[in-house]
């Protein structure tokens, strides 16, 4: 039965590295989290800890309220960022091993490899080894190596990373799956409209520190308010110093105006139309991408 994962107050160092401090954040059991920082922010550090393969410092790794062990990291399906097949082993061979590892019969085994490489369209190449596929077949095999003992958790670092756009479709549906079936998802990525597009919450870390935790539209609500105006010409600066104005972005005849929540909006638009014609006057959502580079 799936638990949440709940990661409390990890810290870890390498030497004077600090990789993580205080971080925490759960996942619910069918939510996928999408876990977001710039190269050498943290997430495999964190990720490696909660399969063991790495101990904190401090802080500890609970599936519900039991701090995880042996078992409980079976039960994990993990796909490491350093990918982690026998290049030399068959497709088909290596699947049937790694589930036979989990515990799986040679029978239960030999079913899970044929409908994980059905599914994620790798069953042509079973008596293929592995480094004879292209990277993206790789990394379908290893994904396939992460579902084979059907886990309870699962835990992806970069499992995006280098996919074609029908791969990162595949990809998107499993996990979809997954989460609906109850699991806890959890991946790394840096591809962030793909992590808005399917994540219900995220983590953005940063040095170690975890800066935001929440749905993207918490995120947005954190951060103020985007307004788009068409017309007035940049030069002029129109919206320097308005009330509520806390930054303006001058594009050649737009401006998009980063606005507190609760500013007057007309004030600002007479303010524009002050200064030329107005095509185009509209609140939007800044994206994950905008979040983020604010953050970090
Ligand atoms: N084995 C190690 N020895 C020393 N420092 C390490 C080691 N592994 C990671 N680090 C450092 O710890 C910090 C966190 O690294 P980590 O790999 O967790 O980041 P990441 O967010 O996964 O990055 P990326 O997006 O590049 O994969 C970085 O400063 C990194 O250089």
């Amino acid at each position: 039965m799936p638990q949440a994962l709940n990661i409390n107050h990890l810290a870890k160092s390498y030497g004077s590295v600090r990789a993580l401090d205080d971080v925490t954040f759960s996942v619910a059991p069918g939510e996928i989290f999408g876990f977001v920082g710039s190269n050498g922010a943290g997430k495999s550090t964190t990720m490696r800890i909660v399969l063991g393969v790495l101990a904190a410092d401090s802080g500890d790794v609970r599936l519900g309220d039991a701090p995880i062990d042996f078992d409980g990291r079976k039960r994990i399906g993990y796909m490491p960022e350093e990918r982690g097949l026998y290049p030399k082993m068959k497709v088909g061979d290596q699947l049937a091993y790694l589930a036979r590892l989990h515990g799986l019969s040679k029978s239960e085994a030999a079913d899970a490899t044929e409908k994980w490489t059905r599914r994620l369209g790798i069953h042509g190449r079973l008596g293929d080894q592995v480094n004879d596929l292209s990277l993206g077949n790789q990394q379908r095999v290893q994904l396939a190596a992460a579902l084979v003992h059907d886990p309870d958790l699962l835990v992806l670092d970069e499992p995006f990373s280098g996919l074609d756009p029908v791969a990162v479709d595949v990809m998107s549906e499993v996990l979809t799956d997954k989460a609906a079936q109850g699991i806890p998802v959890i991946f790394s990525s840096h591809q962030l409209d793909l992590v808005e597009r399917l994540c219900d919450r995220v983590g953005v870390i940063s040095g170690g520190v975890m800066k935001a935790l929440g749905t993207v539209d918490d995120l947005r609500a954190r951060d103020g308010l985007r307004l788009e105006v068409r017309g007035p010409r940049s030069e002029t600066r129109w919206a320097d110093g308005l009330p509520g104005v806390t930054d303006v972005e001058y594009r050649d005849a737009s401006a998009v105006l980063h606005i507190d929540h609760g500013t007057d909006d007309q004030q600002i638009l007479t303010a524009a139309m002050a200064a030329g014609p107005v095509h185009r006057f509209a609140t939007t959502a800044p994206s994950l991408t905008e979040l983020f580079r604010e953050l970090v």
